[in-house]
Order: C-alpha cells, then sequence, then structure tokens
C-alpha cells in the first residue's frame, strides 16, 4: 500500500480528471482553469500576484494522518527544513506530530507557536553556540550531536538531564541524487559506524556529566523510494544498541531512523511504500533487538518532504514566449531544486482549458542565469502567450525553504486553501523588506 492508498479514495477520481498524481486531494480542472480545493486559480493570483505558493492545508493535514494511521506507535517528527511557517508548525502541533528543528530560527518559529518542547528534536552539523543555547532556553526534548566538538560545547553549556541522541552514519547508501545523500561514509553528517567513530561518540556523550544518552539516530538520504535502505539502516543500528550494552553496560531505548521518504515529482513515479515501510521496519528492528538480546525500542521518524510537498503548488504568470522557451515570473529564486539536483516538474496551464495542439517547450524563469529552468521539454498547449498563469505541483517542500533573494526579487507568498477559502500564511516580500537589511 502507499500514501496515496491511505488517503481517502475521493481524490482518486478528481487526479484521473488531471490524469496525474501529483496534485493535491481536490484539485479539479474545469472550463476556468484549474481549482484548488475550491479556489480558483485566476482568483488566487487576482488577490495575491504572481508568483504565489498554494498550500492545501487538508493535504498536509491529511498526510500526518496517514503517518499516525501507519505507524500508530512511532513518533513522527515532521522535518521544518522542508517548510517552516507558523500556520503548518500549528496544523502538524494538532495532528498530534512532533518537529525537527536544524537551527534557532526555525526554533524561533516553533517557539512563537508554542509548539510543545517535549516534542522538539534539534539538528544539524552545525549547530553554533546560539543554536545549541536557543534549544536549552526552550527546553528540547532531544539535541542530536553531530560532532566532538558539539559534544563538548553542549556538555558545558547543557544541565543534567540533557537527553541527546548520537547521529550515526550507518553505511547504507539510500540510492538517492550525491547531493542528499548523507547515510554513506566520506560525508559531513554523524558519525559512521565504520571504524569506531560512532563508539568514540557515545563514550564522548557518557562522558558528559550535563548529558544524558537516550538513544540513536541515522538519517540515510532524502527522496529515498525504496525501503530496503531503511531496513539496513534500522538493523544496524540496533546491532549497534547491543554493543553499546555490551561495552558499556546501558540499554538505549530510543532509535530515530529519520526521513528521506520519496514523492512522486512527475505523473506515473513511484510513490513510497509506506506500508511497507511500516512493515518491514518494524520487523527488522524487533527481530535483531532479539538476536542481540534487547528491548525493541522506541521509534521515531522525521518525514519532511512527504509531508508537504504534495500539498503544494506554485502558480506563474507567463511573461514572453519566444525561442521554444515559455518565460514566467518566478525562477531559480522560488524553486532552487532544478539548479540544484536537475529535479523534473510538471507544469499545465491554469487559468483557462486550451483545446490548442501541444509541443513541447521549457519553461524558465526570470534570473540572469541560463540554468534558470522551471521545467526543460514539457507540453504545453501552442496558444500559450504572455498573460498566461502556469501552475507546477509538487512544490510544497524545500521551495520556500530554499527560496533566494537572487537579482533583488522579493520572495513570494504562502497562500493557504481549504474548503474553498484562501488565506495569507506568509505574505509576499517587498522592496521595503530588502532595503531595510541594507544599511548603506
Ligand atoms: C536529519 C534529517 N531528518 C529529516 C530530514 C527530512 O528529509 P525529507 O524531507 O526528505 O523527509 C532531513 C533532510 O534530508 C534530515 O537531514
Ligand atoms: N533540499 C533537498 C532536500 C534536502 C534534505 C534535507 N536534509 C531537496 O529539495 O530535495
Amino acid at each position: 500500500m502507499t500514501l496515496a492508498d491511505v488517503l481517502p479514495s475521493m481524490g482518486k477520481s478528481l487526479r484521473a480528471k488531471l490524469d496525474q498524481d501529483v496534485w493535491p486531494l481536490g484539485t479539479s480542472i474545469g472550463p476556468d482553469g484549474l481549482c484548488v480545493a475550491g479556489v480558483s486559480a485566476n482568483e488566487l493570483a487576482t488577490r495575491f500576484g504572481t508568483p504565489v505558493y498554494v498550500l492545501a492545508e487538508d493535504e498536509v493535514r491529511r498526510r500526518c494522518r496517514a503517518y499516525r494511521t501507519a505507524l500508530p506507535e512511532v513518533e513522527v517528527a515532521y522535518a521544518g527544513k522542508s517548510l517552516t511557517c507558523k500556520a503548518v508548525l500549528r496544523w502538524v502541533a494538532e495532528e498530534g506530530l512532533s518537529l525537527d528543528v536544524c537551527s534557532a530560527g526555525e526554533l524561533a518559529v516553533a517557539r512563537s507557536v508554542g509548539f510543545p518542547a517535549t516534542r522538539i528534536l534539534m539538528h544539524g552539523n552545525v549547530k553554533t553556540p546560539e543554536d545549541l543555547k536557543a534549544a536549552l532556553a526552550y527546553e528540547v526534548d532531544r539535541i542530536v550531536v553531530d560532532s566532538l566538538d558539539e559534544i563538548a560545547q553542549l556538555g558545558a553549556l547543557a544541565r543534567y538531564p540533557q537527553r541527546v541522541l548520537v547521529r550515526v552514519t550507518p553505511g547504507v547508501d539510500g540510492h538517492t541524487h550525491k547531493a542528499i545523500t548523507t547515510g554513506v561514509d566520506n560525508q559531513k553528517f554523524g558519525f559512521p559506524l565504520s571504524g569506531g567513530a560512532a563508539a568514540e561518540a557515545v563514550a564522548a556523550v557518557l562522558a558528559q556529566p550535563s548529558l544524558r544518552l537516550a538513544g540513536l539516530h541515522c538519517h540515510i538520504g532524502s527522496q529515498v523510494s525504496t525501503v530496503a535502505g531503511y531496513e539496513e539502516a534500522a538493523r544496524r543500528m540496533v546491532t549497534f544498541m547491543g554493543q553499546i550494552r555490551d561495552t558499556h553496560g546501558i540499554v538505549l531505548r530510543e532509535l530515530d531512523l529519520g526521513g528521506g521518504h520519496a514523492v512522486p515529482y512527475l505523473p506515473g513515479e513511484p510513490t513510497f511504500d509506506l506500508t511497507g515501510y511500516a512493515q518491514r521496519v518494524r520487523v527488522a528492528v524487533s527481530y535483531t533487538a532479539a538476536t542481540v538480546g534487547l528491548p525493541v525500542p522506541h521509534l521515531t521518524i522525521e518525514p519532511g518532504r512527504a509531508v508537504v510537498a504534495p500539498a503544494g503548488i506554485t502558480l506563474y504568470r507567463v511573461v514572453t514566449v519566444k525561442n521554444g522557451f515559455v518565460a514566467v515570473d518566478g525562477g531559480m529564486s522560488d524553486n532552487m531544486r532544478v539548479a540544484l539536483y536537475g529535479a523534473k516538474y510538471c507544469v499545465r496551464l491554469a487559468g483557462r482549458q486550451s483545446n490548442a495542439p501541444l509541443r513541447t517547450v521549457t519553461v524558465v524563469g526570470r534570473h540572469c542565469e541560463a540554468g534558470d529552468v522551471i521545467a526543460e521539454d514539457v507540453p504545453l498547449p501552442t496558444d500559450v502567450h504572455a498573460g498566461d498563469l502556469l501552475a507546477v505541483p509538487m512544490t510544497g517542500a524545500y521551495h520556500h525553504s530554499l527560496a533566494s533573494n537572487y537579482n533583488q526579487v522579493c520572495r513570494p507568498p504562502i497562500v493557504a486553501v481549504r474548503d474553498g477559502q484562501s488565506r495569507l500564511l506568509v505574505r509576499r516580500e517587498t522592496e521595503d523588506d530588502l532595503l531595510a537589511r541594507d544599511l548603506g
């Protein structure tokens, strides 16, 4: 079973009309164009301008529930790096999820909405003293330590018993893009199991009187589409827990297996097998625990992309069509993923219907880079012209959070849609915002 199967069936018929699996539940296409959660794309563009990130609240909530249903005994910590804003953190808190933050900035947003500190973990291969102090001041439940320097610094700053997890690199390849492969040795995250670095980190934490070692963490990568890597990582991690018991006489109770569950960016791409993941990881953990004679640890997972990516759509206005390029009013400042990972997206005419034949075009942005591409070689009607509205689905994760001011372009707003209503969550950046930081 897949995430989509866990969701109610209603969305399938609507998605079938769009002939794609990449739109939020409740998205439809009619004579007046695209309609998301009962709100038309034309209305959104008129009211909020373009480019605009549209976020379907029910899709986010449904995905939170799908995780909780598939893994009721597991702590599901939303990875805030994928999209942090006050409303989204409120939604995931209301849906009973925990939160993974990786900076004082993300924590500040969590704090501003009163996200319970008992359900927050802090990550990061580089945590500055400010990050650590912010985490300690808010009394976050767990800090996932990532270097010996950090263990020493945290030990000096913290008061007993600050709970920590040690981030372990299990030597497992998630078979994803190199830039987001984090489970193998020779990259900047965590302590490798091989060569004894992880064992050394465990000893270093145990030597700090202010720290309490609660368990272990690993994260094998992002946009990981198969379950086998998670199973193998789980086996290696529990085996290591057995070695820690043998060496230090302590039984660790917590195992965090990270996030990384893939989503389909293009119609027809496989959806992450959440039910299979739940079953196979459970078996891997409990079998290995029984083999080494440990109680089954309490599991945490940290999905980000799989919670918010499918809830997001970006709307752009076409500014010009020339030389086989359709150029829009946004670009790499609101979608870095094409330039970073060669990511592929589909594009849909959103403001009207067209019966014109399709032709292959490349949708490009407004920035001063030839690599500023939104979608390469995609079919669009031949009559697409300046002023048309285009929609790009699957933009809820790592779009707003990776957005920049390149060329002093202002970052787009985030608008939530639900039950025929729209609500501005994050306003568009203004030139005044840009000038406010520039002290001359
Ligand atoms: C430690 C950690 N947890 C969770 C995530 C979330 O990943 P994703 O959004 O792919 O689920 C990341 C990002 O890859 C991460 O680095
Ligand atoms: N930014 C990446 C994912 C990084 C995951 C965070 N560790 C993406 O858009 O796919």
